[in-house]
């Protein structure tokens, strides 16, 4: 078992990372139970295949839970399903002092994040992830959302959780795209400010993606390790700390507005796609040397993930892209700091970006990978 504290004064909390946590959370959601209830919500994908272990383990707690199920995939995260879970938790009655579950990705965790953060002004909430991406990130650091008609994340709030709960475990029963796309977010932390981290990415990473629950474990601890520490430093993104887990993010929400937030490209993978367009267009800027462009894409391509924008299926044009890029909450006085690298695990945030060299770059792009 391996812990990991988020510091931030009054709401500090715990990330929990133990094989089989789920099998003995009712251990762990007892001191809860007493406070209040406990409303478990799901997903359809997570209720058949791991509810019954959260249920079971709660149950030798003698804790009853009550589960709301929702439909799964991204355009859950929405104004019609915020609006069912919301009536769905108000018809249950419940209060302040009670704690909603959110069992499992990232889709349930930001949205009933977001939920629990509006709902009678504030109700506690427990992360139980089951996806790759939401153990290694979506889980820690309290970001919140959904998805609007103008893009990814526009409406939400910055609310943490009271306690991560992790289960490596529940990686078993996720389809190999996911874990996949989860991974992309791993790679994410090496980039950044870790070149270590990268070189065993590029070692080990296939052991992870095949279930090897060492290097998963491994991968998870270091993870949120990285991101707790961020997160501490920098909650609600501004002082630019936090910016830096951003980074693929701006190409990467473009990718996946265009395809209209559908099952075409998941978040990991349109993460992974703009993290390789950005060392590229780092490089392009004669920031970053070509080799680590180079070693980045030839990592994503080699785990199988999109690393430009044929491989992450998206046919429009530099212009367009750049236009989905204007809704980014970073932007700023007409201009969006865009995260930009010098080396691997030598992340920046850059102001000095012109959008319509980007839209450049990209058609650019697009026309040398043909
Ligand atoms: N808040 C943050 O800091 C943050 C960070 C990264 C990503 N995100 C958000 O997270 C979302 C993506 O999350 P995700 O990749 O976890 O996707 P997801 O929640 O859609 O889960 C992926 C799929 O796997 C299924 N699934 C989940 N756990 C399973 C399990 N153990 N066994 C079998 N099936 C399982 C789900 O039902 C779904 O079909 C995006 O909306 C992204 O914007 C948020
Ligand atoms: O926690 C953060 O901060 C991140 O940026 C993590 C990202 O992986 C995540 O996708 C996040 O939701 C993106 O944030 P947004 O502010 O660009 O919506
Ligand atoms: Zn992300």
């Amino acid at each position: 078992m391996a812990l990991v504290r988020v510091a931030l004064d009054a709401r500090s909390y715990d990330i929990v990372i133990e094989q089989g946590a789920l099998d003995r959370a009712g251990d762990r959601l007892a001191p809860y139970a007493r406070q209040g209830r406990l409303v478990v919500v799901t997903d359809a994908h997570v209720a058949a295949a791991q509810l019954a272990r959260l249920e079971a383990s709660l149950r030798a707690a003698d804790v009853a839970i009550e589960p709301i199920i929702l439909p799964p995939g991204e355009q859950t995260k929405s104004w019609p399903h915020l609006e069912q879970l919301l009536d769905a938790l108000l018809a249950l009655e419940i209060e302040r002092g009670d704690h909603i579950v959110a069992l499992g990705g990232g889709v349930i965790g930001d949205l009933v994040g977001f939920a629990a953060s509006i709902l009678k002004r504030g109700c506690h909430f427990v992360q139980v992830p089951t996806t790759l991406l939401a153990q290694v990130d979506s889980s820690v650091g309290g970001k919140t959302a959904i998805n609007t008609r103008a893009g990814k994340n526009l409406v939400g709030s910055f609310y943490q959780p009271a306690l991560v709960l992790i289960d490596p475990a529940t990686l078993d029963s996720l389809p190999p795209r996911e874990t996949r796309a989860g991974y992309a977010e791993v790679v994410k932390y090496g980039l950044i400010d870790d070149p270590a981290f990268f070189a065993w990415c590029e070692s080990d990473g296939h052991r992870l993606l095949a279930g090897d629950a060492d290097a998963r474990t491994h991968a998870i601890e270091k993870s949120v390790t990285a991101k707790a520490a961020i997160v501490a430093d920098d909650e609600r993104e501004t002082s630019g700390r936090r910016a830096l887990l951003n980074l693929g993010h701006t190409f990467g929400h473009a990718l996946e507005a265009d395809t209209g937030f559908s099952d075409r490209l998941l978040h990991g993978e349109g993460v992974a796609a703009g993290m390789a367009l950005a060392f590229r267009y780092s490089a392009r800027l004669g920031l970053c040397p070509a080799e680590d462009a180079a070693r980045v894409t030839a990592h994503l391509q080699a785990v199988g993930l999109p690393h430009d924008l044929a491989s992450a299926h998206v046919t429009a044009d530099g212009a367009t892209l750049v236009g989905h890029m204007l809704h980014d909450k970073k932007m700023a006085a007409g201009t969006l700091p865009f995260l930009l690298a010098r080396g691997i695990g030598q992340t920046f945030l850059s102001r000095d970006v012109a959008l319509d060299d980007v839209a450049a770059f990209l058609d650019q792009d697009r026309a040398a990978a043909l």
